[in-house]
């Protein structure tokens, strides 16, 4: 991956239609590649081998979400994705693209954290507003996209709220109306609901469903969950540590959308099984090449 030049031309690829995407059930279909790793490594400065030998593709639609022990490198694979750090080897592509030739522009993604990181000084709609204002967006439309994604996060009457005086679940919506704001067509999410009791977190998962279909997004996301990777995901990559690869990948092959029938259905249970069948082999691995 190469550091983008404000010069270089900066290429918007279109996306196919959701239909094309999305056949019958709502499953995500063989769609172009959103992100390409290819043979990726990643060395940190003090010698650590986050990644090795990492060889994933994104499809457009997917729903995918990286899973494993801790220190496998999830979150280094997802910011090498969303292009914040160099790869020490291999190479990262957007719609097949160099960063060089797709741009900041053009990979239209945006990144969600654990914490809601909000301005605290900040009310909701100023939080919400900063991804734009970055961009030197102004004027009406930036105000409609503003309603727009805090509508769409069920926020709309608390515009001018501190988020002090939401709650975590609330915040957490905030952090995913700012992504959203851009209109962005892929999200990236380090464990967003990692800190949120389970009902708040069950319920996200339902809306983050919802709003997946509705925008047509790609989403690859980082969770400790085996139930919310099975829940959310139409594949599930699970990672093991020591240098952190990817060891196994699970198709999640349940129809979409998924509700409270499919939480409590044997089909769930069966996928988490062999899901934390294939989290208890990484895990071993892990401590094999740790002794
Ligand atoms: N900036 C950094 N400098 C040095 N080492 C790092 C850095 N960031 C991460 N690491 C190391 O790289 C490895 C992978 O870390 P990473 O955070 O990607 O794993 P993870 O699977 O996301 O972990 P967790 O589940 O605990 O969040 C770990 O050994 C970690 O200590």
């Amino acid at each position: 991956m190469t550091n983008a030049k404000a010069t270089r031309p900066e290429v918007v690829v279109p996306m196919t239609t959701e239909e094309e995407t999305r056949p019958a059930g709502g499953n995500p279909a063989v769609g172009r590649p959103v992100v390409t790793v290819r043979d990726v490594d990643k060395v940190y400065g003090n010698g650590t081998v986050a990644l090795k030998d990492v060889d994933l593709t994104v499809k457009e639609g997917e729903f995918i979400s990286l899973l494993g022990p801790s220190g496998c490198g999830k979150s280094t694979l997802l910011r090498l994705m969303a292009g914040l750090g160099e790869v020490s080897a291999g190479k990262v592509n957007w719609w097949e693209q160099d960063y060089s030739v797709v741009g900041q522009k053009g990979r239209k993604l945006a990144f969600v954290f654990q914490n809601a990181t909000l301005m605290p000084w900040a009310r909701v709609r100023k939080n919400v507003r900063l991804p734009l204002d970055l961009n030197r967006d102004k004027g009406e439309e930036a105000e409609q996209r503003i309603d727009q994604a805090l509508e769409m996060v069920g926020l709309s009457k608390f515009g001018d709220a501190f988020p002090r005086e939401l709650s975590g679940g609330m915040q957490m919506r905030v952090s995913i109306a700012r992504a959203m704001v851009t209109g962005p067509n892929l999200l990236l999410m380090d464990e967003p609901f990692g800190a949120l009791d389970e009902m708040t977190r069950n319920k996200l998962n339902d809306d983050l469903l919802r709003l997946w279909k509705d925008n047509g997004w790609t989403v690859v996301f980082v969770t400790h969950s085996v139930y919310e990777a099975v829940y959310l995901s139409n594949r599930v990559v699970v990672m093991a540590a020591r240098p952190g690869r990817v060891i196994d990948e699970v198709p999640i092959e349940a129809p979409y959308p998924r509700g409270q029938e499919f939480r409590v259905s044997t089909e769930f249970a069966g996928y988490c099984r062999r899901v934390s069948e294939a989290l208890e082999v990484a895990s071993q691995q892990g401590e094999e090449a740790a002794s």
